[in-house]
């Protein structure tokens, strides 16, 4: 199987990067905007000055505004925030002409505590689905910088076709048959993400940031396994490789907003300054309505779900957090 005609939905920091991964890799991409100003922007400067700046497009990507036309590809890349998914789907069902479809985003749906994954079954019934996660921040990805990442999927044909056509030079996609592992990896570390920056920002030191990223791996490998997915997954570049990057890196825009709020800054004050998006934010609400209903303990997860409601409360649940009562490590 041949994968030549990429698209990707979604031109912000991942869509970008993704975009011009893709066509250095020798596929024909076609970049997908939403609104048609940013289009023209892009047409004209030759650049996402907005989300990527400094990394120039090729002449050869096409800037595409019309959807009908940049889902007839082989492959469609969903490079948009995750809460727009399930509009995504819809708006995209009647026009689908048989591309897989590759969800680049990391979220799980606030309103449902639906995985991407499951939204496109039911709304995007015709599309063999691809989750593709892991450690990359855009700006080094699109600078050429080495970058690993997983791409998971039922179909081994598939998915090994995916790591042919965007495997080049520095980027190198290792291929899974777990996507719900890879899944629930990406979009539960981004609300651990936030757990850090708040740990960091408050200043209680590297001794408590790495027992929230080991204790933040022991819980969101309990809600993979109850979706579905497998341990070992966790432990592989959606999971630990991208809960190394991220819950280390102020780079992280999950991790900075906790610093923020860890500072005392107000979550209103701190969005509003912002025109990048922050997954953890609706994911961790999405994390607590999942794990309530199907019986999941994530008290990291909860915890930063409670603070984002009431960042008053961070004392209160730092303190909640160490007075939970002892016990074994597995
Ligand atoms: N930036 C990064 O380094 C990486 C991002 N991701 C994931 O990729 C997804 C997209 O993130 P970024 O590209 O970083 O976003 P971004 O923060 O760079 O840009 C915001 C994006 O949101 C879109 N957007 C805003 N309002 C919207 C609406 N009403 N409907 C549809 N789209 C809307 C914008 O068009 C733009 O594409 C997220 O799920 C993120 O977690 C995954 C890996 C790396
Ligand atoms: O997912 C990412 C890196 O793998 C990007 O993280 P942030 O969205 O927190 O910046």
């Amino acid at each position: 199987m041949s994968l030549q005609r990429i698209s990707v939905i979604g031109a912000g920091a991942w869509g970008t990067a993704l975009a011009i991964l893709a066509q250095r890799a020798g596929r024909d991409v076609t970049l997908w905007p939403r609104r048609a100003e940013q289009a023209d922007a892009l047409r004209g400067a030759r650049e996402n000055a907005a989300y990527l700046p400094g990394v120039p497009l090729d002449p050869g990507l096409h800037i595409e505004t019309d959807l009908a036309r940049a889902l007839d590809a082989d492959a469609v890349l969903y490079a948009q925030p995750a809460q727009h998914f399930r509009g995504f789907c819809r708006n995209a069902a009647p026009l689908w002409k048989g591309a897989a479809l590759v969800i680049a985003a990391k979220g799980i749906e606030c309103e449902t505590g639906a995985l991407l994954n499951e939204i496109a079954a039911e709304a995007l019934a015709a599309a063999p689905v691809v989750i593709l996660s892991g450690p990359s921040f855009a700006a080094e990805a699109a600078r050429g910088l080495p970058t690993a990442v997983a791409l998971a999927g039922d179909r081994a044909d598939l998915v090994e076709a995916l790591m042919a056509a965007l495997a080049h030079g520095a980027f190198r996609p290792y291929g899974s048959d777990d996507p719900i592992g890879v899944e629930v990896a990406g979009a539960v570390k981004n609300v651990l993400a936030i757990a850090c920056g708040i740990v960091l920002g408050k200043g209680l030191g590297e001794n408590a940031r790495a027992a929230l990223i080991t204790r933040g791996l022991a819980e969101v490998t309990r809600l993979a396994l109850a979706k579905g997915g497998r341990a070992e997954t966790l432990m592989g570049l959606a999971g630990i490789g991208d809960l190394i990057l991220t819950c280390t890196s102020l780079k992280s825009r999950n991790t900075s907003l906790g610093f923020d709020l860890g500072q005392g800054k107000p979550l209103a004050e701190i969005l509003a300054a912002r025109r990048s998006v922050a997954e953890g934010v609706t994911t961790a609400a999405a994390v607590a309505t999942l794990a309530a209903r199907i019986g999941v303990e994530m008290p990291i997860a909860g915890a930063v779900h409670r603070i984002l409601a009431e960042p008053a409360a961070i004392d209160d649940e730092i303190r909640a957090l160490l007075a939970r009562p002892l016990k074994r490590e597995s």
